[in-house]
């Protein structure tokens, strides 16, 4: 049976992911979310020509000529500004932010000054504009600071707060509920025994989920009977999420129940098995009821974390009205080994990068490429990606990876 590839399973699946709606936060907890509408300054910055440097505020023309001596009639600093006026042959002390005095056009620095008591002797002529910052130069009040599918920054949420906003509308974070199945399943440090295994996908998972923007949800580990199942995946529908992703069962075993109790639930799978290595029988659909998102990853660790990196982490993304690439974000790299020819499951390989040739990575995969084996996961640096049909390749040849997180 022909499967599907990958690219039009994720184009697919995109199709269906419009942004959530929107909702006000305080700027303070707003870091890594996605604006929902642009951020208008409300003030112009500087709010006035201010000093960028300690020293004195001078008019240009009295400095022309050095050494010149001024007297010294006050003090601008940050905050407190001269309430006077620099008049011919005087000069105020002034600090870095704080605001020009009337009458001044230019600064010069305290290195560039002699003082005696109010008799300021400058060292350095004087250049009209030199060391004053403009009002407006950052920007002005109605600018427009930040556009929404924007995801904030820890640089931007430094400017939004300097553009006098203190609340910002941002796109809800999608609502993401996890459902692992597996009579063998059980809980780190649980004590399992030989015959048991340790839910490990759910921490991958999930720790992807919540870097990409999502509240994430633990529903459990369900056993592998029908009924359980369905009361399962029932009970996640009814729980208000927008994305439900299930673990296991979802292959073609006797104990791989996840598609029918989804399609007996309502569920309408778009897709049940992709033209991909590891992650076959990865499937997604949508509930006809709640409109939740379902996506049901393969039981293998790798499989499970590769089809997370590339379907959940997208939708998760686009329902944050993130622009999202409708195809696999792959780099360019150097073989660093011969590969064989490919088949047509386009192949995500773990690999290490074994140094640098001509400004790319030059790679190699791992020896063992078993999806569910971990160690050799972590260890990966990059997913080295052959497509479907791949002719084999020889070393030095360019080839494409995918970074995993760092
Ligand atoms: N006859 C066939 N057998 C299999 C096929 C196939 O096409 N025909 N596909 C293989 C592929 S590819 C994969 S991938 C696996 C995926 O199967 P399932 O999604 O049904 O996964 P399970 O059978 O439930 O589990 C597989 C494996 O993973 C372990 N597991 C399950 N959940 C977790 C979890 N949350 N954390 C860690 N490990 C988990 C489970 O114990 C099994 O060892 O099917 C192949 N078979
Ligand atoms: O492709 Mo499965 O996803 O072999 O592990």
């Amino acid at each position: 049976m022909a499967l599907m590839p990958v690219e039009e399973a994720l184009a697919l699946l995109l199709s269906t992911a419009a942004p959530l709606s929107a909702e006000p936060v305080a700027l303070a907890e707003a870091a890594g979310r996605v604006l929902a509408a642009p951020v208008i300054a409300r003030r112009t910055t500087p709010g006035a020509d201010v000093s960028a440097m300690d020293g004195y505020a001078v008019r240009a023309q009295d400095a022309s000529s050095v050494p010149t001596t001024l007297e010294l009639i006050g003090e601008s600093a940050a905050g407190r500004p001269f309430a006077g006026r620099v008049e011919p042959g005087t000069t105020v002390r002034i600090f870095t932010g704080a605001v020009l005095p009337e009458g001044a056009d230019a600064i010069i620095i305290q290195e560039d000054t002699l003082r005696d008591g109010t008799a300021i002797t400058l060292t350095e002529a004087a250049t009209q504009g030199r060391h004053i910052r403009r009002a407006g130069g950052d920007f002005a009040a109605g600018e427009t600071l930040l556009a929404p599918g924007h995801r904030l920054r820890a640089r931007d949420l430094a400017l939004v707060a300097a553009g006098d906003v203190d609340t910002v509308s941002v796109v809800s974070r999608p609502r993401v509920a996890l459902l692992s199945t597996g009579d063998e399943l059980v809980r780190p440090g649980a004590g399992a025994s030989p015959h048991q295994v340790i839910v490990s996908n759910l921490y991958s998972v999930a720790a992807l989920a919540l870097a990409a923007g999502a509240e994430v949800t633990d529903l459990g580990i369900l056993p592998d009977t029908m009924e359980a199942t369905q009361a399962g995946v029932r009970a996640a529908l009814d729980g208000g999420f927008d994305v439900l992703v299930t673990t296991g069962g979802a292959s073609v075993g006797d104990h791989d129940l996840i598609a029918p109790a989804l399609t007996a639930q309502g569920v309408a799978l778009a897709v049940h098995k992709i033209a991909l290595r590891p992650g076959k029988p990865l499937m997604f659909g949508r509930s006809a009821a709640t409109h939740t998102q379902v996506l049901g990853l393969p039981g293998n660790p790798v499989s499970a974390h590769v089809c997370a990196l590339l379907f959940l982490v997208p939708l998760i993304k686009a329902l944050q009205g993130l622009a999202v690439p409708a195809r696999p974000e792959l780099e360019l790299a150097r073989l660093a080994v011969d590969v064989k020819a490919n088949e047509q499951r386009m192949d995500f390989q773990r690999a290490e990068i074994v140094g640098h040739a001509e400004g790319v990575p030059l790679v190699r995969a791992l020896q063992v490429q078993d999806s569910s084996m971990l160690h050799n996961l972590a260890r990966a640096d990059v997913l080295l990606v052959r497509r479907p049909h791949a002719p084999a390749a020889e070393a030095g040849e360019m080839c494409e990876i995918l970074r995993l997180e760092d």
